[in-house]
């Protein structure tokens, strides 16, 4: 059997954080940037493969329409499961994504029955009495309540999710989830409801989470964050659909100056910016001045031609929730922060092909989408993790280039200059 798993993740960072677990637990993953097109090839050995669209925040009816084509290519490939991966925090805005999505797809795949799991305890993320917290604080008192384009104002998924979702929402509590599989299952087979259903679950540990895959086990749609999706690789090879580790990508990244690019504007990408601009040199972006004509372009372009070299350059827009609100009122929410990615990502393409830049740290998974759609890679190798859910790797393209997409709430303070004093491959 080839192609086990398809995935559809609703941005880039997301589909690299899925790809880089399920490339730590031993599969040969391939990751494509947008819908597929005729022109993409695989090798034979890919066990999974990943999709980043960029439908976070699309339309309801735009995000729907991209996930079912994901999903039609990938059911065209002989995939088993699909997993839907959105992100650990849940992010959403009140029409949804998430509900709709998981609809459409029930649907396509024939299914009435999934699951809801964001939990990502490695990332800090758990869920408990149906309720995500981050970090142990919930989600709607989080950083995450200040989002730029999804707020999220409540912390309990049930709620969420009824809004969203034409399904009935069922929960399973820690309770049951920690006592394993069969009881989880048991949960699953006490509904006879012919309704769609989706049962959110809890989860403190990497082994609630194992326990609710190997229990889900004849769901053909699995809907959660990447950790998730850690159990998948062995439960197939219990299942004997996978024999033994694929061999694995090895690549080093290719020499070449650095540059990092911060769209995020959370708590953590914030320190990650300050951590950075104590050593090197940083530029912000003013989205005002770039609103009104290509001067602030050229004076974050000029920037980073006089300091890049030896040392990596920062350029970032990532500011405080007051006045990211500010920009937002002058300029519209959508606007400045397409504005802003599309700066972002013109950036990365005029320092590849102008000032030697082969090595690219991209901070936010919107900003990533606006950055690897502009570098018109299709496919991406998976190298080694950075961080947890944050590897590098390599676009495939004309050009070698190296590029890391950090989720906005990823990583430790120092994420940039450990990113960029790290080589990969085995
Ligand atoms: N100063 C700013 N003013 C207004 N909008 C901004 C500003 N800086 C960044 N943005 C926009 O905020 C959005 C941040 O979203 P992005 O997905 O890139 O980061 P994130 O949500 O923190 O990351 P992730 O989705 O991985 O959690 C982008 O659309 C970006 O263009
Ligand atoms: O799940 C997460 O937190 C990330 O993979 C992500 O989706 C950030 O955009």
């Amino acid at each position: 059997m080839s192609v086990l798993l398809g995935c559809i993740a609703d941005d880039f960072t997301g589909a690299t954080d899925i790809a880089s677990v399920l490339r730590r637990e031993g599969m040969q993953v391939l990751q494509i940037n947008g819908l597929p097109t005729e022109s993409v090839t695989y090798p034979d050995n890919v066990d999974a493969i990943v999709i980043a669209l960029k439908s976070r925040t699309e339309p309801v009816k735009e995000a729907v329409d991209a996930s079912l084509q994901a999903c039609n290519w990938l059911l065209e490939q002989g995939v088993v499961q699909v997993f839907f991966k959105y992100c650990s925090t849940f992010d959403c805005t009140a029409k949804g994504n998430i509900g709709p999505v998981i609809d459409a797809l029930m649907a396509r795949l024939n299914t009435n029955k999934t699951i809801v799991s964001p939990g990502y305890p490695v990332n800090g993320r758990t869920v408990y009495g149906a309720n995500l917290f981050v970090l142990g604080v919930p989600l709607s008192e989080s950083p995450m309540k200040d989002h730029p384009l999804t707020p999220m104002r409540d912390s309990n998924l049930v709620r969420l999710l009824e809004t969203q979702t034409q399904a009935q929402v069922n929960h399973i509590p820690w309770q049951v989830i920690q006592t394993g599989e069969a009881a989880i299952k048991q949960e699953f087979d006490r509904c006879h409801d012919m309704k769609p259903t989706i049962w959110v679950m809890d989860a403190l540990t990497d082994s609630d989470l194992i326990a609710s895959t190997f229990a889900a086990e004849d769901m053909t749609l699995l809907t959660g964050g990447a950790a998730l999706a850690q159990g998948l690789p062995a439960l197939y090879r219990k299942k004997g659909w996978m024999t033994s580790e694929s061999s694995q990508n090895t690549f080093s990244l290719p020499e070449g100056n650095s540059l990092v690019l911060a769209g995020s504007c959370s708590t953590a990408t914030r320190g990650q910016v300050a951590c950075f601009l104590e050593q090197y040199p940083g530029i912000a972006v003013d989205p005002l001045s770039l609103s009104k004509d290509d001067k602030e372009y050229d004076r974050l372009f000029s920037f980073v031609k006089a300091n890049i070299g030896k040392k990596p350059v920062l350029v970032y827009a990532s500011d405080t929730p007051e006045n990211v609100l500010a920009i937002q009122q002058e300029l519209g929410q959508e606007a400045a922060g397409k504005l802003v990615e599309a700066c972002l990502a013109r950036l990365a393409v005029d320092a590849t092909e102008s000032l030697g830049v082969t090595q690219i740290v991209v901070a936010g998974g919107e900003t990533s989408g606006a950055v690897v759609s502009a570098l018109q890679a299709k496919t991406l190798l998976i190298g080694d993790p950075i961080e947890p859910g944050v590897p590098w790797t390599i676009l495939q393209g004309d050009k070698a280039i190296g590029i890391a997409l950090k989720s906005g709430n990823f990583g430790s303070r120092d994420f940039f200059l450990r990113a960029l004093s790290k080589d990969t491959g085995e």
